[in-house]
């Protein structure tokens, strides 16, 4: 597939469908296009797997640095059950699952109980405060962001205003909503934040991290690293895809699974380019930033709770830390912060970040003791990503998620971003890795005339217990 023709020729010289089997380049080897590329090349298509980083992953990467693994990028299933298109993958796999939190955690993302919160002189919040803050939730008609809407419901209901400790547990509320969006609270659509579907069973810890999953997708693949796409151009009998170095690419089609981020950047060039309605797409729906800043220390020094909070004035100057000592026994804090708390923080260098966290949790803990190690991640500034995942900004419909992933002639699109149902998570990315590719192999085999020739191989349909635990 790989052609020595540089040119942007009206016609791609090297007939794809001369082959003896249909091809396929797949752009981006995170989870959505690793899915796709093991989907098709099950069902006998030739598949490349470019990738612009030198390893695969994408926002799923495990880092091993401290001698056990911590992800920098996705750590939950959200969604521990059977349903999750993810689960019996992680079942045969036998890796096990750290549940922090359960059920009807929608709005902030985790379930009360795991908490402990403190205010910024190190008193704990009750955990009674916490409940009264539920009131805040209301009903709304017409588009406007969540920040907007709180602020109406207290123009509404002034007595149901907070002061004191009980407003800066709301701020911290928001914090967690914001994180679970990447997003600040006054660009959040009030219309669409509910509208993903979320799956029963709370929220998993992968413990070893998520890096096997995407290992054993990737056994056996073609993937070319370093390989940073450039142009994409697309033609009736096939696609021709330039890399950075000039080396370029043909195929019959090609599933494009790379992060909204990038392709807002406008860093690839399509020729022709793509339809008016798919730019509008693009450019509407939001990407926001989450990132954290991981601290490992030689003994563990804080609460035995799932979370760590830090209640304040703004949800800006709020903090939520992760305890992974409950889940993997390593003591370890995750600093997570998102919009633009995030955005300020990736300015600094690692250092810095890593002692604005430490900072933040002496506070708390004024006897902590300085971390031994640290690891800070750059999702938003990463010129791969470009941003942490994907959300609704105010006024933009919903569907925009499947505008993104409806097929353009022979390209086909996958990624977190493209998933109506699961926005912003990997198994979203994985059921659209899917979908595109089933797209991708019922269109170019029409254009074969040979449906029947190449079914899907599909995985074995046993259903195996996912390992569960919490202590
Ligand atoms: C900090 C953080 C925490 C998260 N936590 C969770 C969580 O706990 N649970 C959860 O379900 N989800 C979580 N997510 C979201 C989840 O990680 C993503 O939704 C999912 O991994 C996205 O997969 P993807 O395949 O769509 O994109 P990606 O994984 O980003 O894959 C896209 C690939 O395209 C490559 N690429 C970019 N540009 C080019 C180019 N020009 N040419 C070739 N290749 C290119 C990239 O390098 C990348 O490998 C988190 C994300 C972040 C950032």
């Amino acid at each position: 597939m790989e052609s020595k023709d540089n040119k942007s020729n009206r016609q791609l010289k090297t007939s794809p469908c001369s082959t003896t089997s249909p091809s396929v380049i797949v752009i981006g080897a995170g989870f959505a296009g690793i899915t796709a590329a093991c989907a098709l090349h099950d069902a006998s298509f030739q598949v490349v797997l470019l990738e612009s980083r030198d390893r695969i992953g994408g926002r799923v990467h495990t880092d091993y640095s401290f001698g056990f693994p911590v992800d920098l990028g996705a750590s939950w299933l959200h969604g521990v059950c059977k349903e999750n298109p993810l689960a019996p993958l992680i079942g045969r796999l036998g890796l096990p699952l750290y549940r922090t939190s359960g059920d009807n955690s929608v709005l902030y993302d985790h379930d009360l109980e795991s908490y402990a919160l403190f205010d910024m002189d190190g008193n704990q919040v009750s955990q009674d405060l916490v409940t009264k803050t539920d009131l805040v939730r209301q009903e709304f008609s017409e588009d406007m962001s969540i920040q907007r809407a709180i602020s109406i419901v207290f123009e509404r209901r002034p007595d149901l205003r907070l002061e004191g400790i009980g407003h800066k547990v709301l701020q911290w509320y928001l914090c967690r909503m914001e994180g679970w969006f990447a997003a600040d609270a006054d660009t959040i659509s009030l219309k669409c934040w509910d509208q993903e579907e979320l799956l029963p069973g709370g929220h998993g810890l992968m413990v070893r991290g998520y890096l096997p999953v995407i290992n054993t997708l990737a056994k056996g693949l073609d993937i070319r690293l370093s390989h940073r796409v450039t142009e994409i151009v697309r033609r009736n009998n096939g696609v021709k895809v330039t890399v950075e170095d000039g080396k370029t690419f043909v195929a019959d089609a090609a599933v494009i699974a790379i992060p909204l981020g990038v392709l807002k950047s406008k860093c690839i060039k399509f020729e022709p380019r793509l339809p008016e309605w798919k730019e509008a797409a693009i450019n509407d729906l939001g990407v926001g930033i989450e990132n954290k800043i991981i601290l490992h220390f030689d003994n563990v020094f804080w609460p035995n709770v799932e979370f760590l909070g830090v209640v304040a004035e703004t949800s800006y100057e709020c903090s939520y830390f992760l305890n992974l000592h409950k889940a993997t026994g390593h003591s370890v804090l995750v600093y997570m912060p998102s919009g633009k708390l995030a955005r300020d923080i990736e300015k600094m260098s690692d250092e810095a970040a890593a002692n604005f966290a430490f900072t933040q949790l002496k506070r708390i803990l004024p006897n902590a003791s300085s971390p031994i190690q640290h690891l800070v991640s750059h999702w938003g500034t990463d010129k791969n990503s470009l941003g942490s995942y994907s959300y609704d900004t105010v006024g933009k419909p919903h569907d925009l998620y499947d505008r993104l992933r409806i097929p353009v002639d022979n390209l086909f699109f996958a990624g977190e971003a493209t998933s109506m149902d699961y926005p912003g998570s990997v198994h979203g990315a994985y059921s659209t890795g899917l979908m595109a590719a089933e797209d991708c192999r019922m269109r170019v085999l029409e254009r074969y005339g040979e449906l029947d020739l190449f079914p899907p191989v599909m995985g074995e349909d046993v259903l195996v217990p996912l390992l569960i635990s919490r202590r």
